[in-house]
């Protein structure tokens, strides 16, 4: 396949055309959403940019229910490049009217002549005809999974763990994401388009605001970062102090660790931990930006499981802290909104594998609390499994037999209104 920048690269292309570009090569491939939108050729801008990221988004997050409709429509599945026309259509004729849907279905027909062979025109064009009456008979009560747009077994496990709010969760992962603004500086006057929230500090980010002009010389000084309220949690519960010694664990980009340079008022020591890879150059960039002559921060390239007391030594670092914070992978259903691929991705297995995971890694961090001191453990998922569960088996364990749980915040989106989360204060004894 050719790369994305070499396909999108006419003048010619539309934003629709570059949505099902986008939309066939995340069925063809394991590259996340947000990747492929990074992509994008940055001639690509504007209003363009913004219906391709909306298509290809919205074909994403309805793409369950569009394929669950053409159950009934096709003998076998399709190529991935009907496919795509056929899940940015789908979303189209359930984001409109119905006087709309002979129009979108005329532009798809239209604009896939370059895109498709004849005979699959003339397919595509019988199944799309077909295609609104099929979408409107899957029903909600029925078949949730398919209606909401999320895989059967997902929505029968939230079922058991969620029995009387799983609609209200599969309803908020519906809903397009709000996106924020932290101002950490209350002295910086933001651009006029910013609305206030009910979380200090955070402002949504309305249509009014352009990226290039408003909030890039904002962004990178170190008092403003793009981030979800629910962020705030593990962050506050650390509440890290000015002149302490931090021990930031799976640190990249950097979020979390903007939040706790500001509440230790630019004065300590600030050690991020990460995987080698390509997200060490945002934490370096994101870091650079907090360091002053009080603060510093450093980076240790590692995986946390090898993390020993020589990587310490050799850098000069302490090898117990204050506070650590560990921000664990996860498997990201709290944030579903926002990432609305993970519904795709999201296998069985994976809340039982990222919780041996955690729970690994919430013991490799313990090492390096000191005596008195805290750790933070928090993660973006919603599972008792890899929140509530973690911690519990850690505490039974016998390194656990030295911390004890002091505090614990948990956002569920449909109560908060932001995305979810969970975080964990352990304080150690001794
Ligand atoms: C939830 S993200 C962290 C977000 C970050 N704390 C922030 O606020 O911007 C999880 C991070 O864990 C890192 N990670 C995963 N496994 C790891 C391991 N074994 N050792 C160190 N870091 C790991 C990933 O590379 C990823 O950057």
């Amino acid at each position: 396949m050719r790369s994305i920048k070499f396909s999108l690269s006419r003048k010619s292309t539309t934003g629709w055309d570059a949505a099902v570009h986008l939309t066939e090569v995340y069925l063809s491939g394991d590259r996340k959403a947000d990747q492929l939108l990074d992509e994008l050729p940055i001639e690509f801008i504007g209003d363009r940019r913004a219906a391709c990221q909306s298509l290809f988004l919205g074909a994403l997050r309805h793409g369950h229910r569009t394929q669950a409709a053409l159950q009934g429509l096709l003998r076998k599945k399709a190529r991935a490049g009907v496919e795509a026309i056929l899940l940015v259509s789908g979303y189209e004729l359930l984001d409109a009217d119905a006087e709309r849907h002979p129009k979108i279905i005329h532009h798809a027909v239209e604009r896939s002549k370059q895109l498709i062979n004849r005979f699959e025109q003339g397919f595509l064009n019988a199944v799309l005809r077909k295609l609104p009456d099929a979408l409107a008979g899957i029903d909600a009560e029925q078949a949730p999974a398919a209606y909401y747009s999320h895989p059967a077994w997902l929505v029968a496990h939230w079922q058991k763990e969620f029995p009387e709010s799983y609609r209200e969760l599969l309803e908020w992962n519906q809903e397009i994401p709000a996106t924020y603004l932290k101002i950490y500086d209350e002295s910086i006057q933001g651009p006029a388009g910013l609305e206030a929230t009910n979380w200090p500090q955070f402002y949504r980010i309305t249509p009014q605001i352009s990226w290039q002009v408003d909030l890039h010389p904002l962004l990178n000084q170190g008092n403003a970062y793009i981030k979800d309220p629910s962020t705030r949690l593990a962050p506050a519960l650390l509440a890290p102090q000015a002149g302490e010694s931090v021990l930031d664990l799976c640190a990249a980009p950097g979020g979390k660790a903007y939040d706790m340079a500001h509440a230790m008022k630019g004065s300590g020591l600030i050690v991020a931990v990460d995987l080698p890879g390509n997200r060490i150059a945002r934490l370096d960039a994101n870091l650079s930006t907090l360091r002053s002559a009080d603060l510093q921060c450093k980076i240790i390239k590692s995986d946390l499981l090898e993390l020993d007391a020589a990587t310490f030594e050799a850098q000069d670092l302490p090898l117990r802290y204050d506070a650590v914070m560990l921000d664990a992978p996860c498997s990201n259903t709290g944030v579903i909104q926002r990432r609305t691929d993970v519904k795709w991705r999201l296998r069985p297995k994976d809340i039982a594998q990222c919780a041996k995971l955690q729970l690994q890694l919430l013991h490799s961090a313990a090492r390096f609390v000191r005596a008195g001191g805290r750790i933070v453990y928090s993660t973006c998922s919603i599972e008792a499994a890899e929140n509530q569960h973690v911690v519990d088996a850690f505490l039974k364990s016998k390194s656990g037999q030295a911390f004890e749980l002091e505090d614990s915040a948990r956002s569920l989106p449909w109560e908060t209104g932001h995305d979810g989360a969970g975080a964990f204060r352990l304080r150690r004894n001794s």
